[in-house]
């Protein structure tokens, strides 16, 4: 019987079976995964096949291939990775331009890692109702610039309601990561789309308290219309994903499209000769900001390449 991995307790896994009936499962046996050692092998949002039992449990068997996944590091020391989720449709980063700012680096940081998981990005805007002229100015100028490189962004106060339809229809039939950093009102969105679920912020937020030290556990919040909602507790952004220096780039989709034209392959657009990025970056065809988030993530590179040196 073919199911889908709605919740993870650490010892029991919560599936929802394809007839819609939920089944606490236990895991058979020992699963290895190509490529990645992990302590748990089995993650939310993972298509796993059961075998009931007499008693109404049943037995996990198959994990069907991912179309992708996120990870985290279980310790600096290990080299054992704890999946967060799987099969992630999309992800939500919620953003506000103030009440708290979230910086360009931050956003950056976080898409180029959604690109190298191959997670696509919708951006929310939150908090509309209390901008000023001058922050919504700012607010659509962002707009402008995400939208024209291809994400989708949506303008919503989970406080007033405005905008949260349709945040409703973007979550149907989908599986959706939600991510965002302190106070940009994560939760008062969820509660603002989940209005009479018996999911409710205390919920989610009493998972967010267990801290970043403990195991994770995840689970997943069925949105009205057949999708998925993820809070991954502790969960700011992605993490670090392991990218080479000239990998960076490939994942900033406008830079990746202009350095083509690069004079070198293995250019990294700071400052060599015949670089179409950077002159691209001067002829406003790249965003100062944009750059500025991808000198910023080469540099960490440099800085742990350094770390790893001495
Ligand atoms: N004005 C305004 N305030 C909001 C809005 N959404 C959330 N807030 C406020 O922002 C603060 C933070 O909201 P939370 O929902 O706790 O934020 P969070 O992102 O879940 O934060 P963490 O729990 O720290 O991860 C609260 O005081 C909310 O009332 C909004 O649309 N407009
Ligand atoms: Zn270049």
């Amino acid at each position: 019987m073919r199911g889908l991995v709605i919740k993870n307790t650490g010892s029991w896994y919560l599936v929802k079976t394809d007839e819609g009936k939920c089944v606490e499962c236990k895991i058979k046996g020992n699963f290895r995964l190509k490529g990645i050692r992990s302590t748990n092998p089995v993650a939310v949002g993972d298509y796993v096949q059961i075998i009931l039992n007499p008693e109404g449990t049943a037995l996990i068997s198959e994990i069907e291939d991912r179309k992708n996944y996120i990870i985290r590091r279980a310790s600096n020391l290990s080299k054992q990775s704890h999946i967060l989720a799987a099969n992630l449709d999309q992800s939500m980063l919620i953003v506000t331009v103030n009440y708290p700012e979230t910086s360009t680096t931050f956003i950056d940081r976080f898409l180029a890692s959604a690109e190298a998981y191959r997670v696509p990005v919708k951006i929310i805007f939150n908090k509309i109702d209390a901008y000023n002229e001058e922050e919504l100015h700012y607010m659509n100028s962002l707009i402008n610039l995400y939208t024209t490189i291809g994400y989708p962004c949506f303008k919503v106060s989970a406080k007033t309601g405005e905008g949260i339809e349709l945040i409703q229809e973007e979550l149907k039939g989908r599986v959706t990561l939600f991510s965002g950093h302190s106070g940009v009102g994560k939760s008062t969105l969820i509660n603002a789309i989940l209005p009479e679920q018996d999911v409710k912020t205390g919920e989610i937020s009493a998972y967010h308290n267990k801290g970043m030290h403990t195991t994770t556990f995840s689970e997943m919040f069925p949105v009205p219309g057949d999708g998925y909602i993820i809070d991954t507790p502790g969960i700011k952004g992605f993490g670090t994903f392991d990218m080479e220096e000239e990998e960076i780039g490939h994942y900033f989709p406008e830079i990746f499209k202009f350095s083509a034209d690069c004079r070198y392959g293995n250019c990294t657009h700071r400052h060599e000769p015949g670089c179409a990025v950077r002159k691209a970056v001067e002829e406003h065809y790249i965003s100062e900001s944009r750059y500025a988030s991808y000198l910023n993530m080469l540099e960490d590179k440099e800085e742990g390449k350094y770390r790893a040196a001495y």
